[in-house]
């Protein structure tokens, strides 16, 4: 049975050391739980510290204070509870599309039959089952990305890391694999951290949604996505446009504060106005 891990991120932060001496602070303090199974998505402006958490909960970096555990097991390194997509799709341009995801398994020790079969399986499961014997750069970038997802998926992590993976793709691409992230989510019931810039994404994707701002890195939201994901067009929906607006507002609170001072010096002027009228 698949089955999704427990992530406890706890007070965790991270510094970096600067070159010109001191320290640059990209995370302070930072805490959250994720349940197992669960789509979180975490959104932010660039440079909030999100690749920073992600590369922590991967275990490729060390917190410096505070700590994470996957299943009550405090991280210490990368393992093969976690599988990690990068937004570059970080492929061997040398080994087929088959070749690609067999390579991580032959590393983690699967023999070989079971190797092909579970490239196999992960092939068809992001639908390339025809595209196994394929090179890198035979594939378009959205085929690219599914196998990064096909190989990352192969040796059944609990937990699936996304770093921006649908940055570099087109519009067009993205939904589509947006669409696909969604299926193979509900299918394997991994528990994933999908990390953007887009908020339109994040709404789209998460089931929570958590909203980092930066200096230092922390988390300023925790958003539940609660809308109808049947209905037809679901970007157009009034739930979908009010949930992306509200994010919106957190990630541009100067322009909110903008509006307010506007908004309220038309009201004071209308009041005034009132006032002489009478
Ligand atoms: N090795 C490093 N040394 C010094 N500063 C770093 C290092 N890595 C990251 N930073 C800084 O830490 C902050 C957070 O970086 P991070 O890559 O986590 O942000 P991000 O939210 O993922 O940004 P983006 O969306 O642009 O990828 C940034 O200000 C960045 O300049």
């Amino acid at each position: 049975m698949w089955m999704g891990a427990a992530i406890s991120v706890r007070n965790v932060s991270k510094s970096y050391s600067l070159n010109q001496g001191g320290r640059f602070v990209a995370l302070g303090n930072v805490s959250f739980e994720v349940r197992p199974g669960e789509f979180l998505v975490l959104v932010g402006p660039s440079g909030c510290g999100k690749t920073t958490l992600l590369d922590l909960i991967d275990g490729l970096s060390l917190a410096d204070g505070g700590s994470i555990l996957i299943d009550c097991v405090p991280v210490k390194g990368p393992g093969l509870d976690r599988g990690i997509v990068f937004q570059q799709y970080a492929l061997f341009p040398w080994k087929t599309a088959k070749g690609n995801i067999e390579f991580g398994l032959e590393a983690r020790g699967v023999p070989k039959a079971e190797r092909a079969a579970r490239a196999a399986h992960f092939l068809d499961l992001v639908d390339l089952a025809d595209f196994g014997d394929r090179y890198p750069h035979q594939l378009s970038g959205g085929m690219k990305q599914r196998i990064a997802i096909a190989r990352a998926l192969s040796y059944d992590p609990e937990v699936l890391l996304m770093d921006e993976p649908f940055a570099a793709l087109d519009a067009q691409t993205r939904e589509r694999l947006q669409d696909e992230t969604l299926r193979i989510w509900r299918q394997t019931g991994k528990t994933i951290v999908f990390i953007t810039h887009s908020i339109d994404e994040a709404v789209y994707l998460g089931q929570r949604v958590l909203v980092m701002a930066a200096g230092p890195g922390r988390i300023v939201a925790d958003i539940a996505i609660d809308i109808d994901r049947g209905a037809d067009d679901l970007r157009a929906t009034p739930e979908f446009v009010a949930l992306r607006h509200r994010i919106w507002q957190l990630f541009h609170p100067e322009a909110t504060a903008a509006a307010r001072v506007v908004r309220d010096g038309v009201r004071q002027s209308t009041a005034s106005e009132e006032s002489r009228a009478s």
